[in-house]
């Protein structure tokens, strides 16, 4: 639940390139230990979103606000820097190379040999596998094991064990369950609820409303751009949901037209043209 400030803000941004826009007044914040769930259709502009929330684009209007200042990011390591991890759907992770190296990727802790500094492999593998146990992922007990052989779920986990450990206060997770199985999922959904325990500001962008559900405090429905809808766990249901992301087509009128061609097809399904 946000709790006084929201770390993050966004009011009334657009985001336009050149003569198209692509979002339109979008406003959300989303508090301290609060998971927002961002649901969209393709193409509805989540990416654009992320990419602004990320540093990667400036908004053409609005602002940006960070425990309640006005924000401009110049860039994405300057939004890393003040704390915004973004984390995409296969982990952002290196598959040749080793849990405790991509975990420290780019700020790799070093030992002295002689007048030489060189990669502390025992102490990188033993915080990463420590960080990851933490987060409830006892699978991963080798920091040498190289991350390719590691399951979708367990990457996902080592990632955002990975922005937990360095200081991370909003966390963006970019379709992070999509490519994965049920049990994988219930396993990332599990980690998204530890980040949450910590205090980290969530936002969680799916397009599968049963995952939004299982982790969400607050909801955003995203289509063409702007928000359609904005509310809270337990004030919609599932097939509400899924009816405001399919642009208020209601499910069950589509289901109803489903059976309909399956009825007077006799069961099958449409025949391409001879
Ligand atoms: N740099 C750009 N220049 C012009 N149009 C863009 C640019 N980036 C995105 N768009 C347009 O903005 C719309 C939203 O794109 P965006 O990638 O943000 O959607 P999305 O919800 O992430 O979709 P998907 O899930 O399919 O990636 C699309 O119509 C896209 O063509």
């Amino acid at each position: 639940m946000s709790s006084g400030n929201p770390v993050i803000e966004l009011r009334s941004v657009d985001k336009s390139f050149g003569p198209i826009d692509v979002l339109h007044e979008i406003s959300l914040k989303v508090g301290e230990g609060e998971v927002l769930c961002l649901l969209g259709d393709n193409g509805a502009g989540k990416s654009t979103l992320i990419k602004t929330l990320a540093g990667v684009h400036q908004p053409t209007r609005g602002e940006i606000l960070m425990d309640g200042q006005p924000t401009t990011f110049s860039g994405p390591r300057d939004a890393q820097a003040r704390g915004i991890a973004t984390v995409h759907q296969f982990g952002g992770t290196y598959p040749l190379m080793s849990v405790g190296r991509n975990f420290f990727m780019g700020v790799e802790p070093t030992r002295n040999v002689g007048p030489f500094k060189v990669f502390d492999r025992e102490k990188a593998n033993r915080i990463a596998v420590e960080e990851v146990q933490k987060m409830g992922i006892t699978r991963i007990t080798d920091g040498d094991r190289l991350v390719g052989g590691l399951s979708g779920g367990e990457r996902q986990s080592l990632a955002i064990a990975r922005a937990v450990h360095f200081g991370a206060r909003v966390l963006i997770l970019d379709e992070p369950t999509a490519a994965l199985g049920v049990k994988q999922a219930a396993h990332v959904l599990r980690i998204v609820n530890e980040a949450k325990r910590r205090g980290l500001a969530v936002i969680f962008i799916t397009h599968q409303v049963m995952h939004a559900m299982a982790v969400g405090d607050h909801f955003a429905v995203l289509i063409r751009g702007a928000i359609a809808a904005d509310f809270r766990k337990g004030d919609k249901t599932r097939e509400e949901i899924a009816d405001l992301m399919a642009g208020g087509e209601s499910m069950a009128d589509l289901e109803a037209n489903i059976e309909g061609y399956m009825e007077t097809h006799d069961g099958h399904p449409p025949q391409p043209a001879a």
